[in-house]
């Protein structure tokens, strides 16, 4: 669980962080550590992160393929042993895909139509995996959209509960702005129109995501034409949005109180501890598509400290490579959905209608912005790497708290 306990960041209170890291620890030991500790890079496996290649012994091809195919049949059958057999008499486990600090995701068949699915097993004997896994859980249960995550059905049983979902090969979004080798202006808009009609619909819900970041938009496909899809409903919950409301500003409800979601895309009000609404989810929009322009992030810092204070203070700046390339409407676009005021934010509605997204940046020049992008991102890789060894990316792990 080594980069797991980096998870838990409660500046406010060391008591919580003192039992979520034990919690933490004892969801690791009940797991009789049978599995490999998990590894950095491991879970998260976009351009944000890096993993190193330690193996220096020369093994000819087919040696690693064997020990591949060997180490991989091993981690099946573990993971195969966890699963209930009801779903393992439905579903064919195949491979493991990666783990969250509560879940495992696998990739499986079924058994009858040989259709692939993820199932997402979650362990629900520590209170903090019972409390993530029920807030999925209520949320997926509601939901069905082209750009959500589909929940296809559940099975639980005392210790796990494991959901059936769409599988998502498409890799993370920013993993496919680097291999593309070309992004426009287009692309983005492209991107973040799927991504606010899907955080649209879950406010038309009156629900809340609260940890929107790349690492949370996966490509249902490899294709071009594959839809983008918001997952990982851990932090959501059902408040902060009218339910069927009209989506307007007045419609918004400021019952939230919970400080949750990952640092670098935290709202002001959410780091201020006030109460907040769905509008944190259009902050963390804002950011976004900040990171999809540019690959670098508007507000960091390596100390926690400083990285609120900088978004309290709320200052993003368009300087260096590729802003001075970058629309004048795209950058009117990140500036609307981050000012301080909530209120002030615009819906998903509003922003889906924001005429950069509505023309597709049609009067924005198609420079390709990809060469800065990616630069921007491996040097972000390279930093934290350097900071942090055994995990890439310090802050960009959500936050699990209580309440609502
Ligand atoms: N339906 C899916 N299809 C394909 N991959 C998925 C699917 N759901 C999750 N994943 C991948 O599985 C991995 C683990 O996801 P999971 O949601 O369990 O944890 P996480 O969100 O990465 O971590 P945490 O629980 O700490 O927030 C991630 O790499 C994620 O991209």
């Amino acid at each position: 669980m080594g980069c797991g306990i980096n998870k838990v960041l409660p500046e406010a209170s060391m008591r919580g962080y003192a039992s979520v890291v034990q919690t933490l620890v004892a969801f690791s030991k009940a797991q009789g550590d049978d599995d490999e500790p998990k590894k950095c890079g491991e879970k998260h496996r976009g351009p944000w992160f890096s993993t190193s290649v330690k193996n220096l012994q020369p093994v000819t091809s087919s040696q690693r393929q064997t020990l591949r195919d060997g180490r991989h049949q091993d981690k099946v059958a573990k993971y195969k042993d966890k699963f209930d057999s009801r779903v393992t008499a439905r579903y064919d486990i195949k491979a493991l895909i990666g783990r969250g600090s509560f879940s495992r995701v696998v990739r499986v068949e079924h058994r009858a139509t040989r259709q692939p699915f993820a199932i997402k097993m979650m362990e629900v004997v520590a209170p903090e995996g019972r409390e993530v896994c029920a807030s999925e859980l209520a949320v997926l249960q509601r939901v069905s959209h082209s750009n959500v995550i589909q929940l296809i059905e559940v099975f639980q049983c005392a210790r796990r509960v494991y959901m059936v979902l769409e599988l998502a090969t498409g890799g993370e979004l920013l993993e496919r702005v680097v291999s593309r080798g070309h992004f426009t202006e287009r692309d983005a808009t492209q991107a973040l129109r799927m991504v606010l009609a899907g955080v649209g619909y879950l406010h038309h819900l009156g629900i809340t995501h609260r940890d929107l970041k790349p690492e949370n938009l996966l490509y249902y496909h490899p294709g071009a034409d594959s839809r983008l899809l918001v997952t990982d409903f851990g932090l959501a919950t059902f408040g902060g949005a009218a339910e069927g409301g009209s989506h307007a500003r007045a419609d918004r409800n400021w019952s939230l109180r919970t400080t949750c979601g990952t640092p670098e895309y935290m709202a002001p009000e959410v780091v201020l501890r006030r109460p907040y609404s769905c509008a944190v989810d259009m902050w963390a929009l804002g950011v976004i598509a900040y990171i999809v322009l540019s690959g670098s992030m508007p507000f960091e810092d390596n100390s926690r400290t400083q990285l609120y204070r900088s978004i309290v203070r709320g200052k993003c700046s368009f300087h260096g490579d590729p802003w001075p390339s970058v629309s004048n409407l795209a950058k009117d676009f990140i500036q609307r959905l981050l000012p301080l005021d909530p209120a002030a934010r615009l819906t998903a509605d509003q922003a889906i209608r924001h005429p950069w997204v509505a023309t597709m940046a049609a009067s924005s020049s198609m420079r390709n912005l990809h060469r800065s992008i990616s630069q921007n991102l491996r040097q972000r890789t390279s930093r934290n790497s350097s900071r942090c060894p055994s995990r890439t990316a310090s802050a960009n792990l959500p936050l699990h708290r209580r309440g609502t």
